[in-house]
């Protein structure tokens, strides 16, 4: 059974009403092309900074859905895909998280997944970020179950987290899937690298989906949005302009790499079982 994934790299505005048309207007356009995944990038619905989160924030209930939440249950729906909602800023009992949410083609919420590693950095001179000024974590760990397999999410920052994407293959899921928006002091440096490690890993496919870039925002994304395949080849990528990025995955490429190179088989957990336990040598 053929899957055809489609990442939009959304241009993202300061208003929430243009974003949310423009983002169905895509995401219908990539259902269109016979996209059967769709995805949106991380703070699809506002600029991303977290001088905005607050105000941009929603709360994700499914019995009373908010206007994001609305639109992209309609999405799914009047698309007839799987839709991994990219990001919102999620309030909830007074505190705020990044949160992901995934829907089925009849438009029912199936997961939803909150940041579990806030962005924080100092890259002395270049970048400073602190989503932990404002947002919370989530505890979770997310998948979803589709007719071509399961798939991981994580979002942006989770990536440089091997362990998130090895505990959703070694759960059996096909591939992994970050909305993000890397910057361009990291971006150049690491975006492609992770998503190729990722996939190398743990030899299932891995889908990286940012916004396009705006000079005039506060922050810059590096774009990019770029599916890679089980051998850790970049099968389909993009510049920092809006765009669809799509790519037609072959399922069959995870039992074919992991015959040829079985990590699965050679792993030596007795050796290395307890990561966590492993004494913190470096502060
Ligand atoms: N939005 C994010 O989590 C950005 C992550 C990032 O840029 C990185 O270098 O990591």
């Amino acid at each position: 059974m053929s899957l055809k994934l489609a990442l939009v790299q959304l241009a993202v505005g300061a208003q929430k009403a243009v974003n949310l048309a423009n983002a169905r207007a895509k995401v219908l356009e990539a259902a269109k092309a016979g996209a059967n995944i769709v995805v949106l990038p991380e703070c699809f619905n506002s600029p991303y900074g977290t001088q905005y989160f607050a105000q941009y924030a929603e709360e994700i209930d499914a019995a009373q859905p908010s206007e994001s939440l609305q639109e992209l249950s309609k999405m799914a729906r009047d698309g007839n895909i799987f839709l991994v909602g990219g990001s919102i800023p999620e309030r909830d009992s007074g505190h705020l998280f990044n949160t992901c949410t995934v829907w089925n083609p009849q438009g029912e919420l199936i997961a939803k997944h909150r940041k579990v590693h806030l962005f924080d950095i100092d890259f002395p001179g270049r970048i400073v970020f602190k989503e932990s000024d404002v947002l919370k974590p989530g505890n979770a760990l997310t998948d979803f179950a589709t007719p071509w397999g399961r798939f991981g999410v994580g979002i942006c920052y989770d990536m440089r987290f091997p362990e998130l994407a090895m505990i959703a293959a070694r759960r059996g899921c096909v591939g992994m899937i970050y909305p993000g928006a890397f910057n361009m002091t990291t971006g150049p440096m690491h975006w492609e690298l992770l998503l190729r490690a990722r996939a190398m890993d743990n030899q299932v496919f891995v889908a990286g989906c940012s916004p396009a870039r705006d000079t005039s925002a506060t922050y810059h994304a590096w774009g990019h949005s770029t599916i890679v395949d089980p051998f850790a080849r970049v099968i389909a990528t993009t510049e920092d302009s809006q765009d669809i990025v799509y790519a037609d995955l072959d399922l069959e490429l995870i039992k074919e790499v992991r015959q040829s190179v079985p990590i699965y088989a050679q792993r030596r957990f007795d050796v290395y079982k307890d990561v966590a336990a492993a004494k913190k040598e470096v502060s």
